[in-house]
């Protein structure tokens, strides 16, 4: 069951009472994945994910079988600072394609057999310019961590979130800097295609944006009210609702992982129940990784985020549970085991 939330601290309370595996699931996937009819360790990481995922489930021997894909989308303010190559209104007309099933997304959920909904959250309403003020009241702050903890499905087994939100690789790439420090540089990256004078000018905004909110920033949520986005903050909701229901998310690109980071400087523990499903071509993608100690599933080079990442990556996990609860055993197989 997942507690009410009525405040910023409740979240920050259920964040960090989340339980912890169940360490008799863990020991008996375990002793399972030594007995399966293959050489030791011959699965490589598969094997560590499977037993894994069986410590989260609480099953010696688990199943995937309701993955749930979510795509939360929100507008953003400081898209009048010229941030992105393409215009605000694509984030509403990508809701509706969504919709209609025409996205990359989409497809790849298909695919992984998982169910997906598609939440927008107040598109006609922005958040503020960052590079003015706090983008999101407390309050409002709240209500997009709501929308997305209320978005979990207790009865998932996987959970995988995505975004939609023209500019939001600006608020993403503030909100690791503001977390992990470095120099705006550091952080920023080209997003949808900006040329040169546009990345040196969103570098810029990230680094007034960060100046401008250094001092009011103690945790990952007063950045997140501060630099973030609802669609980041919903993100980071449904996977902190995940943990404390002890669903395993696979994380996506660069700005799923800024709302994943949020957390983490939240809570310690707090993305125990998260996998890296690949590394993004964003420039920063991969030292975000290394700062949240994930190493990714897959390196394709997409740069596209809306989960597609992710929800490929559900396939892999697939294939490691697969092959851990559907393999024999030596002794069922009566193969010696050497
Ligand atoms: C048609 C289209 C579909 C997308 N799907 C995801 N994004 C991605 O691009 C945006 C981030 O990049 P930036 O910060 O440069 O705007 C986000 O909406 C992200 O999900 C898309 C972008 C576009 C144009
Ligand atoms: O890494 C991502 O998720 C990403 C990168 C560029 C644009 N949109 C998303």
């Amino acid at each position: 069951m997942l507690p009410q939330l009525s405040s910023l601290d409740d979240f920050r309370a259920a964040l960090a009472d989340a339980p912890a595996q169940d360490q008799a699931a863990l020991q008996g996937a375990a002793a399972r994945n030594s007995q399966l009819t293959k050489p030791p360790g011959a699965l490589g990481r598969l094997e560590d994910l499977a037993v894994w995922y069986g410590g989260w489930r609480g099953s010696g021997r688990p199943e995937i079988s309701a993955p749930q894909v979510i795509v939360f989308a929100g507008n953003h303010g400081v898209t009048a600072q010229g941030v992105s190559a393409f215009p605000p209104e694509v984030t509403a007309q990508m809701v509706i394609n969504f919709e209609h099933g025409g996205a990359a997304i989409n497809q790849l959920a298909r695919l992984a057999g998982a169910r997906m909904d598609v939440h927008a959250l107040e598109l006609d309403r922005p958040t503020a310019d960052f590079t003015q003020g706090p983008a999101m009241s407390q309050a409002e702050l709240l209500t997009a961590l709501q929308a997305g903890w209320d978005a979990v499905d207790p009865s998932a087994d996987l959970l995988v979130v995505g975004e939609m939100g023209i500019g939001n690789t600006t608020p993403a790439a503030a909100l690791a800097c503001a977390l992990f420090g470095g120099e705006a540089a550091d952080w920023t990256g080209r997003g949808t295609g900006v040329d040169d004078a546009g990345l040196a000018s969103k570098t810029r905004v990230v680094a007034e944006g960060v100046a401008l909110h250094k001092d009011a920033i103690r945790d990952g949520l007063d950045a997140l009210a501060c630099l973030g986005g609802r669609e980041i903050a919903a993100m980071a909701g449904a996977i902190a609702a995940a943990r404390v229901l002890r669903i395993p998310v696979i994380l996506d690109g660069f700005i799923c992982c800024a709302a994943a980071a949020c957390l983490l400087q939240t809570a310690d523990g707090a993305l125990d129940h998260a996998l890296a499903g690949h590394q993004s071509a964003e420039g920063a993608h991969q030292a975000l990784l290394e700062k949240l100690g994930k190493q990714p599933l897959l390196s394709l080079g997409l740069r596209l985020g809306e989960a597609s990442g992710a929800a490929l990556a559900i396939q892999v996990l697939k294939g490691a549970i697969a092959c851990h609860s559907g393999m024999a055993t030596f002794a069922e197989a009566g193969v010696s085991d050497g």
